[in-house]
């Protein structure tokens, strides 16, 4: 059963000024996260994302649809409800959000005090917190005195601490360089493996995506426009937008402008190869090529790995005798998919 299932969700807020629209932040959104899964929202400024985030931690009301979290309904629950069901997602936020006048050992320990747990409950959780997340040294420092990888740990230390099922993380690495950036998925993917906590990675950074997601969704203009497995919509984004945000990360077919540079530098016929994880090797289209005496030059693209799954797109220079050429053009693309640029 789906840890969250959303179906035909709209959330409408009233229309900012008079006889302007109302804003559908929204629109029919059907997305289900299974347990384990560490699933990625990915779109643009203005696609929805935090107000999904909202509406999966109840924090608003949808405006119609349906979301079950652990199999109940949460739309038509009671305030008096909901705050269980709160209790079991936990949250961490893009400036961190901590108490700057509390410790750090007093930040983690507050989830704990709210939920009414005993002094000798909190003191262990806590310690194997800090352990958890490497800030045992700092237990006794404020927020203020520490680097922003570091809040974030802390951050991700306070939402553990009532043991949810769920974490929300909202741009929680946007704040961050790119090495503490990838210190912190890397702590969040522990989360994920050794507690078993669902991650949703709410994010405009495909990078991000492509370090920690198992699955993802890509939303623009409140709709969800295309989702599944990261490798299969890294390797094959059908939609112009997933197009573009994978085109942050992967490098495809050169552009045109790219294209005329190539044919300035490079003689011969220019042709993509695209490989897929369980397509032929590459280096049985190496040795077809080398074996028919064909000359070629890797002049543009890379292989990418997804989750230990490779796929990339190679742009080769290749120079023989036409005939030749297409002979062994021909017996490669009925292994992998081979794209002569005219
Ligand atoms: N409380 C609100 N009242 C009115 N409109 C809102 C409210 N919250 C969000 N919106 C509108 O809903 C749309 C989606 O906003 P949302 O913040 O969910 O997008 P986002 O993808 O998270 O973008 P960002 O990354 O910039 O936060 C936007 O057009 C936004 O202006």
């Amino acid at each position: 059963m789906a840890l969250v299932a959303l179906r035909n969700v709209t959330k409408t807020y009233p229309a900012p000024e008079k006889g302007a629209p109302p804003v559908v932040a929204i629109d029919g959104v059907s997305l289900e996260i299974e347990p384990g899964d560490v699933y990625g929202i990915i779109g643009y400024s203005g696609a929805g994302k935090s107000t999904l985030v909202r509406l999966v931690n109840a924090l608003e009301p949808a405006t119609s649809g349906s979301i079950e979290v652990d199999g109940r309904e949460i739309t038509t629950m009671p305030e008096r409800e909901l705050r269980g069901i709160r209790l079991g997602i936990g949250m961490i936020f893009q400036q961190f959000n901590l108490f700057n006048s509390k410790t750090v050992w007093a930040n983690i320990a507050y989830p704990l005090q709210v939920a009414g747990a005993s002094k000798s409950e909190i003191s262990a959780r806590v310690a194997e917190l800090l352990e958890f997340v490497g800030l045992a040294g700092k237990a006794k420092n404020y927020p203020d005195q520490l680097s922003g990888g570091q809040k974030q740990r802390v951050g991700i230390a306070r939402a553990l601490a009532t043991s949810p099922r769920l974490l929300l993380a909202d741009e929680a690495t946007s704040a961050l360089d790119p090495e503490t950036t990838q210190e912190v998925l890397e702590l969040l993917k522990r989360v994920n493996r050794e507690f078993g906590v669902t991650i949703i990675v709410i994010t405009h950074e495909m990078d991000v995506i492509q370090s920690i997601a198992t699955k993802v969704a890509v939303m623009d203009g409140g709709r969800v426009i295309e989702h599944g497995d990261v490798f299969d919509v890294f390797s094959n984004p059908q939609n112009p937008s997933s197009q573009r945000f994978v085109g942050t990360v992967v490098k495809g077919t050169p552009s045109p402008a790219e294209l005329a540079v190539l044919r300035e530098r490079h003689e011969g016929r220019i042709v993509t190869i695209s490989f897929r994880d369980g397509d032929a090797s590459q280096a049985a289209v190496f040795v077809a090529l080398a074996t028919a005496g064909i000359e070629f030059e890797l002049v543009y693209g890379g292989i990418n790995d997804i989750q230990g799954r490779a796929f990339g797109h190679l742009t080769l220079a290749i120079r023989g005798a036409d005939a030749a050429v297409d002979a062994v053009l021909a017996e490669i693309s009925s292994r992998v998919d081979v794209t002569e640029v005219p």
